[in-house]
């Protein structure tokens, strides 16, 4: 559910009152001002998307803006989408030319129009990640690389901060200082030469190229600075310096023939989680810098959240160093405590939330559209579906293996795309022999080396191929390599009389025998794949029967097609609250700007949240913080933390200890369900004791609690403490008792640990803790 873009509906807006009515003072003040560079920081919830879209409609409303004047970014392509519509709600269908979208789309969008400036065709295909590695691995490979040394995906992410900081190939060989930069920079330089030669451009040249285009042609730039008065960012925390200096050439300078466009930007520092992708808070930091003469404007209001929810969001993020303290305040009221709940191991706390989630919804409180499950990484979305199914809870997983990840459908679009644009090797590389039809590796190399040599394109050299030009070829596989050629003239035949895409797609996977190969196959896997096939000529078709917008170009329908399915990110996917009435499960790193009724967010544990591989890292446990603080922000009424003792991970369970960030969130605040057991407190196992997966061998590791009702543990006298108390225990170390409840069997302390968290334990039986 995203209730972001909730500007007034009905009746279309025409006064401002009715725009100002129902935001507070601050947030008036960024809708109204005019004029200077204007940046909105506040923390989460504070209304900040609520602004940018309110001030979109103010624009068009009483400052007489031209909604094609209009550029917003906003982090998703779905995001982008619903703040247009809102608009449009408003004041009708001549919104439709404003340009809201994502920094990759508006990007495409541009480059379309004027890649032939920049010397490229405007049907230029988009590499993917997957596209992108499977270039890197040809190039390393070409360069006598050792993949063991230089893994494709490693070169890639180097190649992709480079980009990121606008560094050309050039540039980073003259800046490399030891072998491995040296190494990086050669791969960047053939790397790009390729993606040229194929007429492609990757994720990170989409922003890179069209800052080229701006720095390098003043009349291009002109042309898109005078259409764009305003220029509004959202997330802007999440930039990176590509992006940044994007937005500067949108903008333009003071001092020029032409005023600068108006720029909003809003954004939270604590907020930003894609450092890995080059995002930088400098640029959000320095904004003032940057701009000199820019208007700061601080929310301070949360109007998403409760107090208790607020204030262990700002306990745990107040920890991170370097950062400006905020205050950010709810009057929603204290609202219920956040539920904590230690499960046996990921099994346990799945079966957890899926009872929790059944006994909210059967008691009428939510709907099952008003709940999410986060966790930390993809991979742990599996057991909450097997269980979800289990019980048949309507959920939907946003991200992890995509539709459009699956092989069959890549081999479908790499048609497309090759058919699209003939120079894109990777594409043409890809389903060369797919299906199955006599052009084996070696003619595939033969081909290959000869397109090098020559240096024309791959698809030149098959051409060449076919008339018997590549040396060491042998006549089958010309002849097959003839066969393939005039089957893509073919179907090229259709792109040039412009068909429909769907067309197009229905006669590749007939012409190259590609579908009745799946099915004729025994593999039932086989027989998904030809369904997830006719999903794609579905999408196709009804990409086909959209309505175009009023007043846009009509495209052919492949290229745009292709576009489409090129910038669908895991956001996109994100179910709509009011027509799919389903559970969503999805990593943090997704639900950024989201907010839910109820939360529940798993996984609390070390290594695991924060991340392995942030734990000895103080930067990257800074940014493991944010993304805690992101999280626990998401949850309007009800939080729930959760995290398992035992997780398995790659086959092998390993026993992790609560997440540092837990023990960083106020005790009073937390309702422990279920706590940690004593090793020798049996007594939680038989009270609350519902391991999914007791016997799995995971006891032997010493975690699990001996077998309730063995003799003694009953009469051992219940540890007397008090709140203050100091103790020691064995596995925790030092910590200091929050608080005492119940009596007798029932007696347990919640006892602050300090970085080991704080953990409820029963004070009956022989437990490992000593007060001091
Ligand atoms: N003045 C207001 N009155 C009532 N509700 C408001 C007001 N301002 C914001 N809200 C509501 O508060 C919630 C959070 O707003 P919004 O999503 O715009 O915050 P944000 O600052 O963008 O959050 P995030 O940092 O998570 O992106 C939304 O449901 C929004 O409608
Ligand atoms: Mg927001």
């Amino acid at each position: 559910m995203s209730a972001l873009f909730d500007l007034p509906s009905s009746p279309p807006v025409s006064r401002a009152g009715h725009l100002l009515d129902d935001l507070n003072p601050a947030q008036r003040r960024a809708v109204e001002h005019a004029g200077s560079p204007l940046l909105v920081v506040a923390g989460a919830g504070s209304g900040k998307t609520r602004v940018l879209t309110r001030r979109i409609a103010y624009l068009l409303a009483e400052r007489d803006v031209h909604p094609g004047q209009i550029m917003a970014i906003t982090f998703t392509n779905k995001a982008a989408a619903e703040m247009k519509e809102r608009v449009a709600d408003m004041v009708g269908a001549r919104a439709r030319s404003m340009w809201v979208s994502t920094f990759h789309s508006m990007c495409v969008r541009v480059m379309r129009r004027d890649a032939k400036t920049l010397g490229m065709s405007s049907n230029f295909s988009i590499y993917d990640s997957d596209d992108t590695r499977r270039l890197v691995t040809l190039v390393a490979r070409d360069l006598d690389l050792d993949p063991k040394k230089y893994a494709a995906r490693t070169l890639a992410v180097h190649i992709s901060n480079l980009k990121n900081e606008l560094i050309d190939p050039e540039t980073a060989t003259a800046q490399a200082t030891n072998d491995l930069e040296r190494r990086v920079a050669e791969v960047y330089t053939v790397y790009q030469r390729r993606l040229r030669e194929s007429n492609s451009l990757d994720f990170d040249d989409l922003i890179m190229k069209t800052v080229e285009l701006l720095q390098t042609f003043p009349d291009v730039a002109e042309h898109y600075r005078r259409r764009f008065r305003h220029v509004l960012v959202d997330e802007y925390q999440d930039t990176n310096h590509a992006q940044y200096t994007l937005v500067r050439e949108l903008v333009g300078k003071a001092g020029g023939e032409l005023p600068p466009a108006e720029l909003c930007v809003v954004g939270d520092a604590d907020q930003s989680i894609y450092a890995f992708r080059g995002a930088t808070i400098r640029n959000i930091v320095e904004f003032e810098r940057d701009y000199p003469d820019a208007t700061t404007i601080l929310l301070e209001q949360n109007y998403r959240s409760t107090q208790n929810i607020l204030t262990a969001a700002n306990a745990v993020i107040s920890r991170n160093p370097n950062r400006r303290d905020k205050t950010l305040w709810s009057d929603l009221g204290e609202g219920e405590k956040i539920v904590g709940y230690v499960a046996d191991n990921e099994h346990d706390e799945a079966a957890f939330v899926a009872n929790e989630i059944d006994r909210l919804v059967d008691g009428g409180e939510v709907n099952n559209s008003e709940i999410a499950v986060f966790y930390r990484t993809n991979n742990q979305s599996r057991v909450f579906e097997e269980i979800f199914i289990r019980l048949g809870l309507p959920y939907r997983v946003v991200g992890g293996v995509r539709f459009y990840e699956r092989r069959e459908v890549r081999d479908a679009l790499a048609y497309l795309r090759t058919l699209a644009n003939p120079e894109d090797t990777v594409s043409l590389r890809r389903i060369l022999n797919v299906p199955k039809r006599g052009i084996g590796d070696r003619a595939e190399a033969c081909v290959s080396a000869y397109a090098e040599r020559e240096r024309i394109s791959f698809a030149s050299a098959l051409r060449e191929a076919v008339h018997d030009r590549v040396p060491m070829l042998n006549p089958r596989s010309r002849n097959a390599i003839a066969g393939f050629v005039e089957m893509m003239d073919q179907l090229g035949e259709m792109v040039e009389r412009e068909d429909d895409v769907a067309d197009i797609l229905e006669a590749v996977l007939e012409q190259t025998g590609y579908r009745t190969e799946l099915e004729a196959s025994e593999d039932p896997q086989d027989h998904t794949r030809v369904e997830n096939l006719n999903e794609l000529v579905t999408v196709a078709r009804e990409f086909t029967e959209l309505e175009l917008p009023e007043g846009a170009d009509p495209v052919p329908s492949l290229p745009a097609f292709l576009e489409r399915v090129s910038l669908v990110a895991d956001a996109d996917s994100i179910p709509d609250a009011e027509s799919d009435c389903v559970v969503t499960l999805m990593t943090i790193h997704t639900a950024k700007g989201l907010e839910y009724p109820v939360v529940f967010s798993t996984g609390w544990e070390d290594g695991v949240f924060p991340h392995m591989r942030a734990l000895g890292d103080p930067a990257e446990l800074a940014e493991e913080r944010r993304l805690a603080y992101v999280g626990i922000t998401r949850a309007q009424r009800r939080l729930y933390l959760s995290r398992a003792l035992v997780r398995s991970a790659w086959g092998q369970p390993s026993a992790n200890p609560a997440s540092r960030f837990l023990g960083e969130i106020p005790p009073d605040l937390l309702d422990w369900r279920r706590v940690e057991p004593s090793r020798s407190a049996p007594a939680a196992a038989t009270t609350w004791g519902r391991s999914a997966n007791s016997g799995s061998g995971i006891a032997s590791r010493g975690l699990s609690r001996p077998a309730p009702g063995k003799a003694g543990w009953k009469d051992a006298p219940a540890m007397k403490l008090e709140v203050g108390d100091r103790v020691t225990h064995d596995k925790y170390g030092l910590g200091r008792v929050v608080a005492v409840d119940g009596a007798g069997l029932r007696a347990t302390a919640t006892i602050d640990f300090g970085g080991s968290g704080t953990v409820r334990l029963m004070l009956i039986g022989s437990v490992p803790m000593t007060k001091i």
